[in-house]
């Protein structure tokens, strides 16, 4: 396989690393990844994530065993293994499905190293489109809020909404970003405003909660957030807290987009209601960020609700900039994003 370099994962020396997002942005560590346990663990505690970088980590891990020699037997359990780590997320499984093409070739091991070879080099080519078309919805001094964490360190270039930001940012529209901190693994808070101060890009953070008198008192002009699966009718699941902003933009007349490549359509999902939403550790939510659940400020035993996505409506959707074009809600109605994957 060749040499692949992203921000947060990189195929190099003849092995798979990744940058662990959990340490981010105090600590910068490195994890050199060598089986599928050791990539399923990163993957289920965050340490990798991102829908986009999730299924390139995933599948270089796979193409990195095929090199080995491992059988086509054992490769169709790793793909099975690495799918099963996180269900909301499309990419892994639009990752994991090219690989079992792969695998039906003769010369099987090549054809999944290519595979993941093309793979993380389209998602570079991806981002690089959608921020080129979403720069052209921000205008002049906007201001942007955006949620999560979706810039380069979760996928192979530049990002997916945060990857619009920096586009603009670029040329030369002098914007602000107001920077949710997303709990509450706080990927906005940690990620996001690290990304953001390391381009150069005046932010400010905020609580989710302070959104909605943000927008209340007009410093909120467009939204750009990121998704991790599109049903075919515009229904998107993403981080948990974006249906919120979504019903916020509605109410408040401001201007919401869906920022994500075409590996995140799930054109066989019909509608929201079919995204599986993974529900998560409730140490997350009753413990201090980055203490893996060691600090804990909940009382003992605190009934928990932790769903890390939920699903947002086509109708509260102003666009969806994906890197084949920009969908108003006609199009979409219309059915656009079945002819787009
Ligand atoms: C371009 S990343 C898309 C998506 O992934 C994030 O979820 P997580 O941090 O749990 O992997 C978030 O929902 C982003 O919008």
């Amino acid at each position: 396989m060749k040499e692949l370099i992203a921000r947060s994962l990189k195929y190099q020396q003849g092995v798979v690393s990744v940058l662990d997002q959990y340490l981010l942005p105090h600590q910068e560590v490195w994890h050199e990844c060598r089986t599928v346990a050791e990539m399923a663990e990163l993957i289920l505690t965050l340490k990798v994530r991102g829908a986009p970088l999730i299924g390139l980590a995933a599948t270089l891990l796979v193409a990195y065993l095929a090199e080995q020699g491992a059988d086509k037997a054992a490769l169709a359990q790793a793909i099975d293994e690495l799918e099963a780590t996180r269900p909301t997320a499309v990419n892994l499984m639009h990752c994991m499905g090219k690989l079992r093409g792969a695998l039906q070739a003769t010369d099987f091991a090549s054809q999944v190293v290519a595979t993941a070879e093309m793979l993380f080099e389209e998602d570079i080519a991806l981002c690089e489109r959608m921020a080129n078309l979403g720069a052209e919805l921000v205008k002049q001094g906007d201001n942007i809020l955006t949620h999560c964490n979706t810039g380069a360190l979760a996928t192979a270039g530049i990002g997916t909404a945060l990857g619009v930001i920096h586009q603009a940012h670029a040329a030369g529209k002098d914007i602000h970003v107001w920077v949710d901190e997303t709990r509450p693994l706080l990927q906005g808070g940690r990620l996001t405003a690290y990304e953001l101060a390391c381009w150069d890009i005046p932010y400010t953070l905020i609580c989710d909660n302070m959104a909605a008198s943000l927008m209340a008192a007009g410093k909120v002009d467009k939204i750009f957030v990121g998704a991790d699966r599109i049903a075919a009718n515009g229904d998107f699941a993403n981080k948990v807290g974006t249906y919120n902003l979504a019903v916020l933009a509605k109410h408040h007349n401001i201007p919401f987009y869906v920022v994500a490549p075409v590996t995140t359509l799930d054109v066989v999902c019909p509608n929201g209601k079919a995204i599986p939403i993974e529900e998560r550790n409730p140490l997350e939510v009753t413990g201090v960020s980055g203490s893996f659940g060691s600090c804990q400020w909940a009382p003992q035993n605190a009934k928990v609700f932790n769903p890390a996505f939920d699903v947002t409506p086509a109708e509260l959707v102003m666009g969806w900039v994906l890197d084949t074009g920009v969908y108003d809600q006609h199009a979409v109605a219309q059915g656009a994003l079945l002819h787009v994957s």
